[in-house]
């Protein structure tokens, strides 16, 4: 019997054996990696028959998807979003027993045999996403490759799958080739660093006294394999991984002594940080411990390590995010201790990530005078047992005591520069008004039609995130594409069209920015909104999301009531997520009236004052339509609730970079390369390479270095 499908875009032509024999919904996932597996790649000139075990017969004609997604830089919902409740009905439903763990349900794989299982209960599903890992045969995939699986297991009568039965993206030429130029690199590192036992002791001394570390003992910097790469004097910290417990990829971290006795650490990665999936320490803890300190870096884990003698690990990215794919990993601890680092920004992330991990076994190290981060508690001979113990439990209590507070409230005033939040660098007066970027804040902005409001906003939040706040744009007005293209002339701060030979440069730069779209255009319901920014917010620990703008929720809202009440409900619902994710939400709003010759204010775009109470800040564009000026914008910061400053500033509009900052002065110079020969030198702004030195770079990479989206690897396997 054969049935016409349009899976997902592609037209399918279907022999089905057994037409009861899977839900559709499965078969569409299955269906769309045999179409995605075999014609992006050869599209074939006549439609091809593929057949999967079971499943039947289909044949696919060429109207299949001609481009590969990329799934690293936009968030979309699943198909079908599942919550935990599904998760285990359908494993009910198919008489397989579960273990209900922290942040997963645990099951026994499907992919081992029964009799060689070396654990029961390997195979972990992620409670919000239904991602799975089977920690045995390293085997990963979506909840419907899961469901594929049982329901095939279940058709043919087997006991077990073979490992190989998911099929995955095939990796294109460029692909393979940037993975084997990387693990070259690895091993190139690793080979010519020495372990630090190896090196004179006084060499080794002075090099500890770069990295603050004088107390850290040889005996551990050679239990967690820690190694000297001497041209650039970086220490090296390898990332074993996969069943035979292979190198993976490196880190390398140097130390710079500034003016105030303070070290600043600049670190490296191969493979590039976000394809780094390492819990460096993760092959010392033995299966039995139930005990783990989290740490946000690799230096911490050694202070830990040799002053408590407990099993400790260091996140990849420190506390920047918690990738979901880490969190089988950490099932095993019936208590996480949290210890991320000495500053505010460290204690917020450690209560986002407690709230990932299970709030009830973790306990939290609050940063402060007494408790610094473990290497300088080390350093200053204190306690470290002691301070672990002092944890506070993260468990969330709806009523608190002062007492409970006082310990906030003293850090709050302690830190008053930190607690501003994150700090802009192209926009001073911004700075000056606002004081900084904060978590959980929702900021309202409006403008005239057409007065720039997408390009200022796109720089304003393109400043965080090039300063690590990872950022979720939703652009439902202009097309992904041309919004990354303006951030992009403003990243690079010049005309790109006219500076082709500088795409790469720059591109390969952007990449690297902590940036996420959503892929919504055109109207879109609130609800399915809010549940992508959830879950990206789980996928990515976005700090920012921008939304532009408010009016595309209106369409689908139930036009009878009161437009402004839905507009108030809309605020209420962005106020909430805000809210209960602790992060910042900046909301682009219409007008509801303009003027032409009248300045717009709070209530031009507020229904009620419901509404205006929500927002913490309220900034407008304001265009004023001078003679002497024309079109000169300003910023007017009416509403800014953390401290109450109001006031307006001046804005620039720089054509050629779709930039309004000012010109950075005084910075220090990144690099200073004139790019023609009558070019001014260009100050506090990294300057892309000359163009003879971009032919000489691309004829050395030659063919090595082609873009293309990898899948997220899983820390062990690093496929
Ligand atoms: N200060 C400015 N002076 C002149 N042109 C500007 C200025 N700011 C932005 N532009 C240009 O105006 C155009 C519209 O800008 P943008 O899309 O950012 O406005 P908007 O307020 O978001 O528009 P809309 O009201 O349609 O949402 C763009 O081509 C942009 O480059």
């Amino acid at each position: 019997m054969w049935r016409r499908l349009l899976l997902r875009g592609t037209t399918c032509l279907l022999q089905v054996e057994d037409p009861n024999f899977l839900h559709q919904r499965h078969f569409s996932s299955l269906c769309l990696r045999l179409v995605t597996h075999r014609l992006i790649h050869r599209p074939p000139a006549a439609p091809s028959v593929l057949r999967f075990p079971g499943a039947g017969y289909f044949l696919a004609n060429n109207e299949t998807r001609a481009y590969k997604k990329d799934t690293k830089s936009t968030v979309e919902l699943p198909v079908c979003p599942i919550t935990v409740t599904d998760i285990k009905q359908y494993i009910r439903s198919k008489d397989i027993p579960f273990h209900d763990g922290y942040s997963c349900l645990h099951i026994p794989s499907i992919f081992v045999e029964s009799s060689a299982r070396k654990d029961s209960f390997s195979l972990f599903i992620d409670k919000t996403t239904g991602q799975f890992l089977c920690k045995d045969t390293l085997v990963e995939g979506s909840w419907e490759d899961l469901q594929d699986c049982l329901e095939v297991m279940q058709k043919e009568e087997q006991d077990f799958l073979s490992p190989h039965v998911l099929l995955g993206y095939p990796e294109s030429v460029e692909e393979q080739e940037e993975r084997e130029r990387e693990l070259r690199e690895v091993q190139r590192i690793w080979s010519s660093a020495v372990p630090l036992t190896d090196v004179p002791e006084d060499e080794a001394q002075l090099i500890k006294t770069m990295f603050q570390i004088p107390k850290v003992s040889n005996a551990t910097l050679k239990k967690f394999g820690v190694r000297l790469f001497k041209p650039t004097k970086s220490l090296v910290f390898p990332w074993f991984g996969g069943p035979d417990s292979s190198l993976k990829g490196v880190k390398l971290l140097s130390a710079q002594n500034t003016d105030t006795d303070k070290v600043t650490y600049n670190e490296a990665t191969v493979p590039k940080c976000s394809s780094y999936y390492n819990l460096f320490g993760l092959p010392l803890v033995s299966r039995m411990d139930s005990e783990v300190v989290l740490t946000g870096r690799e230096l911490d884990t050694l202070a830990v390590s040799q002053a408590t003698g407990l099993p400790s690990v260091a996140l990849p990215r420190g506390v920047s995010c918690l990738p979901p794919v880490l969190l089988p990993y950490l099932e095993q601890f019936k208590r996480v201790t949290l210890w991320l680092g000495e500053d505010i920004r460290s204690w917020e992330a450690s209560k986002i990530f407690s709230r990932k991990l299970g709030l009830r076994r973790c306990s939290l190290v609050r940063p402060g005078e007494y408790q610094p981060s473990p290497v300088e508690a080390l350093a200053q001979g204190k306690n470290l047992n002691r301070i672990i113990k002092a944890s506070i439990p993260a468990a969330h209590k709806s009523i608190v005591s002062f007492k409970q507070l006082r310990e906030d409230v003293y850090g709050e005033l302690l830190n008053t520069e930190q607690v501003a939040g994150v700090k802009w660098m192209r926009f001073p007066e911004l700075n000056r008004i606002m004081k900084g970027h904060r978590k959980g804040e929702l900021t309202v902005f409006t403008g005239p039609t057409g007065s720039g409001k997408t390009t200022f906003i796109s720089e304003v939040a393109l400043d965080l995130c090039m300063q690590g706040v990872n950022t979720l744009w939703g652009s439902f007005e202009i097309n992904n594409v041309r919004l990354a293209k303006i951030m992009l002339t403003q990243f690079a701060m010049q005309r790109l069209e006219e500076n082709l030979e500088q795409y790469d440069f720059w591109a390969d730069k952007f990449e690297e920015l902590p940036l996420y779209f959503m892929t919504f255009h055109g109207q879109q319901n609130i609800k399915t909104v809010l549940d992508t920014m959830q879950h990206a917010v789980y996928l990515y620990d976005i700090n920012h999301v921008i939304i532009d703008n408010l009016q595309f929720m209106m369409g689908q809202e139930n036009l009878t009531v009161d437009k402004f009440a839905v507009q108030d409900h809309i605020i209420g619902a962005f106020r909430k997520f805000a809210t209960n994710t602790s992060c910042h939400v900046t909301l682009i709003i219409h007008p509801r009236k303009e003027e032409d010759d009248r300045e717009l204010q709070t209530a031009s775009i507020f229904g009620s004052a419901k509404a205006s109470q929500e927002a913490d800040n309220v900034l407008i564009l304001q265009e004023k339509k001078l003679v002497t000026c024309p079109g000169r914008r300003s910023l007017q910061v009416t509403k800014n609730r953390f401290d109450g400053d109001v006031g307006i500033f001046p804005l620039d509009f720089i054509k050629a970079s779709l930039t309004f900052s000012a010109p950075i002065k005084g910075k220090h110079k990144l690099r200073k390369v004139p790019t023609k020969p009558d070019d001014e030198e260009v100050e506090g702004h990294e300057v892309a390479p000359k163009k003879d030195d971009i032919k000489k770079d691309k004829a050395e990479k030659a063919n090595k270095t082609k873009k293309t989206p990898r899948p997220v690897k899983s820390p062990a396997t690093g496929k």
